[in-house]
C-alpha cells in the first residue's frame, strides 16, 4: 500500500510558513490529492482556522516547546491511520519554535514508518529578521541554536521576505545558510512563500531515506537501520546485544505476541533497556530501528540473524 507522503513546514515565528502552507494546500487540490493538516499551534487556540475552511485540520493545541509534541502528533497520527486511505498527503505545520527533528523521529517511530512517508522538512527562514535573530546582541542562544536546528534539519529551505530586503544583503544571508544546511538541501528565495510547487515537491533524497536520517546527518553521520521479523526474545539478552553494538546510540520497536494479541514496547538508550509489556495493538507487526553513528547495517542484522534466528 502507497505510503501517505508527508510534508514537514518548520521555521521561526513569523517566518511564512502559514503562508506557504496556504499555497501548497491550493496546488495539492488542483492535482486531485487528498489532503491532511496537522496544526501545531502554541497556546489553546488555532487562530488560523479560517484560513482553512474545508480542509480535513487536526490541530496540536498546546503544542509548547517540551515533548507533548511528540504524544500529541502520535494520538494524532493513530486518528489518520484508522481513516483508511482517506488522506494521500499528510502537511503538518510546527510552531515556530518546534524542532523539526521532533516531528521527523515520531515519524520514525515503528507504529507509523510502514504508513508514512516523509518526504520533505521544508523550513522558513525570515530574510528580514535573520541577522537580528543570529546577533549575540539582539538575540539568545536558545533562538540561534533553534534556528540552527531547523536549517540543519531541513532539506528544502526558504529564504522569504525578500522583499524586505537588499541584493547584497541576500546573498550574503544566502552564504551563511550554504555553511549551516545539509550540502544537499535546496536553497531558494521567496517572498510571501511564492515558490516554485514543481521543485518543491519534486522527489529528493529524504523520502529514499528513512525520516530523520538526513536530519541528523549533517552533525553526526547518523544512520538508521530497521529489523523486522523478531522472535520473543528474552529482555536481557537483547540488552546485552544492543550494548554490543558498535556506534549504536539509540533503538526503539515494538514485538508483537501473537497469542495475547499484545506488544511489547522496546525503548533503548543511554545504553538501557526498558520495556512496556502487554500493551493492547491493533498493530500486528514485530519491529526495531536502530539509530547509531555510522552503523554497518549488514554486520549488525547478520549478528542479529546468528544470535536470535537461527
Ligand atoms: N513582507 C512580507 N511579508 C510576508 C511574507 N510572507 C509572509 N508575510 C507576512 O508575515 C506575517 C506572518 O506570516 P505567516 O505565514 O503567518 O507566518 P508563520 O510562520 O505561519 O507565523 P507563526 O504562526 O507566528 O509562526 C503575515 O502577516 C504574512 O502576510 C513576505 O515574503 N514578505
Amino acid at each position: 500500500m502507497e505510503r501517505t507522503s508527508v510534508y514537514v513546514i518548520s521555521g521561526f515565528l513569523g517566518s511564512g510558513k502559514t503562508t506557504v502552507l496556504v499555497k501548497m494546500i491550493q496546488k495539492f487540490k488542483e492535482q486531485g490529492r487528498k489532503l491532511g493538516i496537522i496544526l501545531n499551534e502554541l497556546g489553546d487556540e488555532c487562530v488560523e482556522s479560517h484560513l482553512f475552511r474545508g480542509e480535513k485540520i487536526y490541530e496540536l493545541l498546546n503544542g509548547c516547546i517540551c515533548c507533548s509534541i511528540q504524544e500529541d502528533l502520535r494520538k494524532t497520527l493513530d486518528i489518520f491511520m484508522t481513516q483508511n486511505n482517506t488522506v494521500d498527503v499528510l502537511l503538518i505545520e510546527g510552531t515556530g519554535v518546534a524542532d523539526p527533528v521532533e516531528i521527523a523521529d515520531t515519524l520514525l517511530h515503528p507504529f507509523y514508518i510502514d504508513k508514512f512517508q516523509l518526504k520533505s522538512i521544508i523550513s522558513l527562514v525570515d530574510a528580514s529578521h535573520y541577522f537580528e535573530y543570529q546577533s549575540i546582541f539582539s538575540s539568545t542562544k536558545e533562538i540561534r541554536d533553534l534556528l540552527r536546528d531547523q536549517i540543519i534539519s531541513a532539506d528544502y529551505i526558504i529564504l522569504n521576505k525578500t522583499d524586505l530586503i537588499t541584493e547584497k544583503e541576500k546573498e550574503k544571508i544566502h552564504v551563511k545558510l550554504k555553511k549551516i544546511a545539509d550540502s544537499k538541501a535546496i536553497i531558494t528565495f521567496a517572498s510571501y512563500g511564492n515558490i516554485k510547487f514543481d521543485t518543491l515537491v519534486e522527489k529528493r533524497d529524504l523520502a529514499a531515506k528513512f525520516p530523520s536520517e538526513n536530519s541528523y546527518k549533517k552533525h553526526h553521520h547518523i544512520s538508521t537501520l530497521k529489523i523486522e521479523n523478531i522472535p520473543n526474545i528474552q529482555k536481557i539478552d537483547l540488552e546485552k546485544w544492543l550494548n554490543g553494538i558498535t556506534n549504536l546510540i539509540r533503538a526503539k520497536g515494538i514485538v508483537f505476541d501473537i497469542e495475547n494479541s499484545s506488544y511489547t514496547e522496546i525503548q533503548f538508550a543511554a545504553n538501557q533497556l526498558k520495556v512496556k509489556e502487554g500493551l493492547n495493538t491493533d498493530y500486528n507487526k514485530s519491529v526495531i530501528i536502530l539509530i547509531g553513528y555510522k552503523l554497518n547495517k549488514a554486520e549488525i542484522q547478520k549478528s542479529f540473524e546468528n544470535r536470535f534466528i537461527s
